[in-house]
């Protein structure tokens, strides 16, 4: 194993302007291919509802799924940073998170990612405090894709884009170390990315930040509905899975990936 990723390593892609990539991972197979292919972090998503387990939406994932998959990406052992989504419902109060969050932990991951806004300050505070480092999901928050109308572009008039750049430099300050920003348009992102002094990932956020991720099974062309217009197949030139990890990897740090296309 090279030298492990963690989170001081982001800070330092993101003080030397170096982008780092991230893909999703839900078993160990997928997870060393990707992690042998330089992909820095891996994130068992709760998307993992979606792809894996074929519910429509994120909220059906229990706190029992996530466990299960992080375990299973954790067990091997790659030197990328593990992080893990906070399934559904399971941060209603301080102690439950600090709670589920414990168990994700123990359960192998290096870092927890939880949805929301402003609101989630004392949450993140709380967590950092006891070590869990914490990225906070914002813009488009699947988990709310009831009380949002569908999976749509977030922060489109000023008002929600000055509110956006408020709320991550509140969750900065209460302790987040990343930000990453779901479905916002590029602009917004290279904002609330300057507004910031920690590393902000981004999915459908254009170029101008300093990580990007997408759905593993999504960059693999591995697909039943119409793809999100982020996306991009990296399977149909590469032709293997390590080839698309490797090409997906090197466009990421090249600033070759995300494209105009790709962006809102
Ligand atoms: N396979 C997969 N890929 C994902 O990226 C993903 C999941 N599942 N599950 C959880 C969420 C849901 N996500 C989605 C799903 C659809 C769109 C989508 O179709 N967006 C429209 C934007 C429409 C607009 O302009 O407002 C698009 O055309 O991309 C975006 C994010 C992202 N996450
Ligand atoms: C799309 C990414 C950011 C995610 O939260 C997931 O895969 O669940
Ligand atoms: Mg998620």
């Amino acid at each position: 194993m090279t030298r492990p990723i963690t989170i001081q390593t982001l800070n330092e892609r993101r003080s030397a302007g170096q982008p780092f990539s991230c893909l999703t991972a839900y078993d160990a197979t997928m997870a060393t291919l990707a992690s042998n292919a330089g992909i820095e972090l891996l994130l068992i998503g709760d998307s993992l509802g979606m792809v894996l387990q074929g519910h429509d939406s994120t909220l059906p994932v229990t706190l029992e799924d996530m466990i299960y998959h992080t375990r299973c990406v954790a067990r091997a052992g790659t030197a990328s940073l593990v992080m893990a989504d906070l399934p559904f419902m399971t941060n209603t109060t301080i102690p439950q998170t600090l709670q589920a969050a414990g168990q994700l932990m123990q359960a192998g991951a290096h870092m927890i990612k939880l949805e929301g806004e402003a609101w989630l300050a004392e949450t993140v505070t709380a967590l950092a405090r006891r070590g869990v480092p914490v990225c906070v999901h914002m813009g488009l928050t699947p988990q709310s894709v009831h009380a949002l109308g569908g999976y749509r572009v977030q922060g489109r008039d000023a008002h929600q884009a000055n509110a956006m750049i408020k709320a991550a430099t509140i969750l900065e300050q209460a302790g987040a170390g990343a930000i990453l920003l779901e479905c916002v348009p590029r602009e917004l992102a290279r904002q609330v990315r300057d507004a910031l002094s920690v590393p902000v990932i981004g999915i459908g956020a254009g170029p101008d930040v300093d990580g990007q991720i997408l759905v593993m099974h999504d960059m693999l062309g591995a697909t039943t509905r119409r793809p999100p217009r982020f996306v991009k197949d990296f399977m149909m030139e590469a032709g293997s899975i390590s080839g698309a990890f490797r090409a997906y990897h090197e466009a990421v740090t090249t600033r070759g990936f995300p494209a105009p296309e790709h962006c809102f």
